[in-house]
């Protein structure tokens, strides 16, 4: 069974450490380390989660010329993480450096699995098309990216699990959709716009659901993410 994978949205080592206390010990995590973290806590304190036993995402979204791409996933993809990303936006030759950059490291850990983003799940169809001038459906712009990514090598996709079942025709079974903008029903959907509840992820066809703050934010984040773990668990037969 997969595990729901915490993303880990704190501003610092002390509130993470806090949040992670209310865990048992030998309760193994997958945990979503992103900008804002990472940009306190950096190499050192990802390692530490791994020396932890926890599994790392580490979701730094990079975005940049293929060059810097490349040599920026060459040195992370030493570190012991599962899973790393980059946006889809940067086009096939930014992907194609990236997956490079992953082959061209030269360490004895294992590599992590590399996936782009495609439209950000706080991303509504009408942004699409009034600020991104895509004429084109969420739909079609998604399976698109997730096309180039698997075109440029990459291992899958970042997307709503809305779209899981068209990125799974349009690349492969295999191809990995991890979702974010997973919510309980009837509670807010904050600034997430393509959202499901963890059964609906989960008959959708996710391989992975993304949890922020419905599990950090809530009055008690163990039992919260017990919740949603057995939603999306009992739901989710294949995986
Ligand atoms: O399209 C994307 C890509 C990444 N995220 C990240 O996932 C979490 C979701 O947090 P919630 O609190 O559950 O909304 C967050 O870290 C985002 O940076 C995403 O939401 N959508």
């Amino acid at each position: 069974m997969t595990r729901p994978i915490i993303a880990l949205d704190f501003s610092d080592q002390e509130a993470m450490t806090h949040f992670l206390r209310l865990f048992p010990t030998h309760e193994k995590l997958y945990l979503k380390v992103g900008m804002e973290l990472f940009y306190q806590i950096g190499i050192n304190g990802v390692q530490t989660l791994i020396d932890a036993g926890h599994d790392v995402f580490l979701d730094l979204k990079l975005h940049d010329i293929p060059h810097t791409v490349a040599r920026s996933v060459r040195l992370l993809s030493g570190l012991g993480i599962r899973l790393l990303n980059v946006h889809a936006l940067g086009g096939v030759k930014m992907m194609q450096a990236a997956k490079a950059g992953l082959m061209a490291n030269g360490s004895a850990t294992a590599l992590p699995k590399l996936i782009a983003v495609t439209q950000l799940t706080s991303t509504s169809e009408m942004q699409l098309k009034s600020e991104q001038l895509v004429t084109a459906s969420m739909m079609q712009s998604v399976s698109h990216l997730a096309s180039l990514a698997q075109q440029a090598g990459l291992d899958g996709v970042v997307c709503s699990a809305l779209e899981v079942k068209t990125i799974k025709q349009v690349t492969n079974s295999d191809f990995i959709c991890v979702t974010p903008g997973i919510r309980l029903a009837q509670t807010t959907s904050d600034d997430q716009q393509r959202v499901v509840t963890p059964q609906q992820a989960a008959e959708l066809g996710s391989d992975r659901i993304v949890v922020g703050r419905p599990i950090t934010q809530a009055a008690d984040p163990y039992r919260a993410y017990q919740q949603i773990k057995y939603l999306w668990e009992a739901n989710n037969v294949t995986r």
